[in-house]
């Protein structure tokens, strides 16, 4: 080190300005808060019932943050630190309630709070379906269900819903999923005869249990953070399970990120009672039953391609009643409200049994 006689003052005065820029940055999300506070006056102004909750707002505030910001911290950084700002700025006027699917530590709760941030009500719900109900019964404002993974695949139950339900999807939120061998104070590592964990997360990492852990009964229960609960009273067991399960159960890391594909990730939908206006950047879902004739998958997708409509995502689900013969579910670019989406949607609409748009959403930020 150079002159160590200079330090104690620099620090001194480093900190002395770092105290200066919090004071600052205070006064600023204080007026910042205000103003959000202001928007929602106005809101209400014009309909007492107006949500103050702007899913395409909040994505075009984020995604301008990305673009804007100059560094040294990482964009997604920033944008995390303005997502709760802008979390805590909505929690002023009234805390936005989310349900999401339970229990409390899984990873359905992570991606709920990295959509809606921190100062978000987040309460866990048994099953999907649950979820979905309690969206529609108005005791929350929006829920968060997990719909794929980029491992296992889709997530069913989920698609089942969205078939009996009006609810539409107001946005997405892309998660990376890592997994952990995890045991309590009580676990004697070198004993491990027993492992718990959801089946989803027993898939995902496969191939690492084989190797490390070949003779462990692999015991699957309904989540991961059951499966960290339950190893808190067993000497022989450890769980897979994420970092929110950890710590909510104070679980020591016997290996970390055991995940066999590391750029394993889930994807959750939001859903809500309202339709969503564009942000710039979205995203479409629908639903399309066409019959059981020959050529039907190739007239449902010929005017998406004819249109240069770019399909994220296409899933065929058996129907379940005699109406829906063959069950597609679409995900595309762009939202409903532009012209040429519209009228590809009309051509689909024309050669379908029925169609549903479950919703347009702003492209998931963060
Ligand atoms: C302030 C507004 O309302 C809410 C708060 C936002 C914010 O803090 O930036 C953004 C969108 C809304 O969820 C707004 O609509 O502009």
């Amino acid at each position: 080190m150079s002159d160590s006689s200079n330090s104690p003052l620099d620090l001194a005065a480093l900190r002395q300005r770092i105290d200066t820029i919090d004071s600052d940055l205070m006064r600023l999300i204080s007026e910042r808060a205000e103003c959000a506070a202001q928007v929602a006056h106005v809101k209400t102004a014009d309909d007492p019932d107006a949500v103050f909750y702007r899913p395409e707002r909040e994505a075009q505030v984020l995604r301008r943050v990305m673009e804007e910001n100059p560094g040294p911290l990482h964009r997604e950084e920033m944008a995390r630190l303005f997502r709760e700002i802008m979390s805590a700025c909505l929690a002023l006027e009234k805390p936005i309630k989310v349900a999401y699917l339970g229990p409390e530590g899984t990873f359905t709760q992570q991606a709920a709070l990295k959509h809606f941030g921190h100062s978000a009500i987040s309460l866990p719900m048994a099953a999907i379906d649950e979820v979905f109900r309690e969206v529609e019964a108005g005791a929350v404002n929006y829920g968060v269900v997990p719909v794929e993974n980029s491992t296992e695949g889709v997530v069913n139950n989920t698609l089942d819903s969205f078939m009996d339900s009006g609810l539409h999807i107001s946005g997405e939120v892309v998660l990376r999923i890592h997994h952990h061998l995890l045991m309590s104070s009580i676990t004697r590592q070198d004993k491990i005869s027993r492992i718990y964990s959801h089946p989803q997360s027993f898939a995902q990492c496969r191939k690492w249990l084989d190797a490390h852990y070949p003779h462990a009964e692999r015991v699957a229960v309904s989540s991961n953070a059951e499966a960290a609960r339950l190893v808190k009273t067993e000497w022989h067991s450890a769980a897979i399970a994420g970092d929110m399960a950890a710590q909510l159960y104070g679980l020591d890391h016997v290996a970390e990120k055991i995940e066999d594909r590391p750029d394993n990730s889930t994807r959750f939908l939001i859903i809500g009672n309202e339709s969503v206006p564009p942000s710039g950047t979205d995203k479409t879902s629908v639903v399309v039953a066409m019959r059981n004739e020959p050529g039907a998958l190739h007239a449902l997708l010929e005017p998406f391609h004819r249109h240069h409509v770019d399909m994220t995502r296409l899933e065929t689900r058996p129907s379940r009643t005699g109406a829906w013969n063959y069950v597609f579910f679409i995900d595309f670019k762009g939202h409903v409200d532009e012209p040429e989406i519209a009228s590809v949607l009309e051509e689909v609409r024309r050669g379908a049994q029925d169609m549903k748009v479950l919703g347009s959403y702003p492209v998931g930020v963060l």
